[in-house]
């Protein structure tokens, strides 16, 4: 039943190729680039929106249908194109080099898939349904949308900020361990929340550091 690993995968730089042009290649192919790939399009023809990213330098097209061979240099590729038996050939070049492939038109021909996704800032929650329903998945990502208010994106900023400094402050584990654990128990999430939460100095976190080492 579980047969999908959730993980987060860190695309900045690398080349991702995307097969085809269309509507469902624009909604794979835009958290592409705010992810910081280096995305690559082979189709023959493209969307308004992409037609316009690719004028403005933001993605590389290549103007033709896919041919075998594509894919090298690619470290993640979707096959996104109207065409089954295309989408087919392409998990099939994926599959000899080793790489992750999705496939739009009929998912179990590749092995990932695209969760709905929401995010807050430094927070990503990620939806699937393991494709049972993709609509669900994309309902159910509103219902959280409306759990998790924009506060969470200064909260994680500020939890970001914090460890950082004991990180580099705490040489002791066991020391790093507690102020970490204490840090998810104060009350800035709910301050944010009200707007009350008053930024903290460089000399109010050293100082909580220093007041919460001790068990
Ligand atoms: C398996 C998966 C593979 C993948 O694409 O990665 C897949 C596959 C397929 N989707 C199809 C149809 C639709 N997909 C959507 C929408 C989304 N689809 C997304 C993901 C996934 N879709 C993956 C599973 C995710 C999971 O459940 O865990 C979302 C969440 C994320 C994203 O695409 O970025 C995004 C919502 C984004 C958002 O708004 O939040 C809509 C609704 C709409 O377009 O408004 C429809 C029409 C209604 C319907 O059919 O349900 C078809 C049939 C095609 C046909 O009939 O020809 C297939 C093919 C198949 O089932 O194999
Ligand atoms: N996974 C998902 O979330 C969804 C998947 N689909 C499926 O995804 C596929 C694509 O749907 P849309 O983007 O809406 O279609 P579309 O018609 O908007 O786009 C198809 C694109 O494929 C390109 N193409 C055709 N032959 C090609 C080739 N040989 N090489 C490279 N590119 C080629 C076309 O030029 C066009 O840009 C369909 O098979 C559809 O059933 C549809 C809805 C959602």
């Amino acid at each position: 039943m579980n047969k999908y690993l959730p993980i987060m995968l860190d695309v900045g730089g690398r080349r991702v190729m995307v097969i085809g042009g269309g509507t469902v290649a624009e909604r794979k192919a835009i958290p592409l680039l705010e992810a910081g790939a280096e995305l690559v399009i082979i189709s023959p023809s493209l969307s308004g929106t992409l037609s316009a990213m690719a004028g403005d330098g933001r993605l590389e097209w290549i103007s033709r249908p896919y041919a075998p061979g594509d894919l090298q240099g690619a470290v993640l590729v979707y096959a996104a194109s109207d065409d089954r038996a295309v989408n087919e050939a392409v998990a099939g070049e994926a599959r000899l080099l080793g790489l992750p492939v999705n496939v739009a038109s009929h998912a179990e021909a590749g092995t990932f898939i695209t969760p709905g996704v929401l995010r807050r800032g430094r927070l990503t929650v990620a939806v699937s349904t393991s494709g049972a329903g993709p609509s669900a998945a994309a309902e159910i990502t509103q219902r959280i949308a409306g759990l998790l208010g924009e506060e969470y994106e200064p909260y994680l900023d500020f939890l970001h900020e914090l460890r950082t400094v004991i990180k580099r402050l705490e040489p002791a584990a066991e020391v790093r361990a507690r102020l970490l654990q204490r840090l998810g128990q104060l009350e800035v999430l709910d301050e944010m929340r009200q707007g009350t939460f008053i930024p903290w100095t460089p000399e109010k976190i050293e100082s909580w550091v220093a007041c919460n080492r001790e068990a």
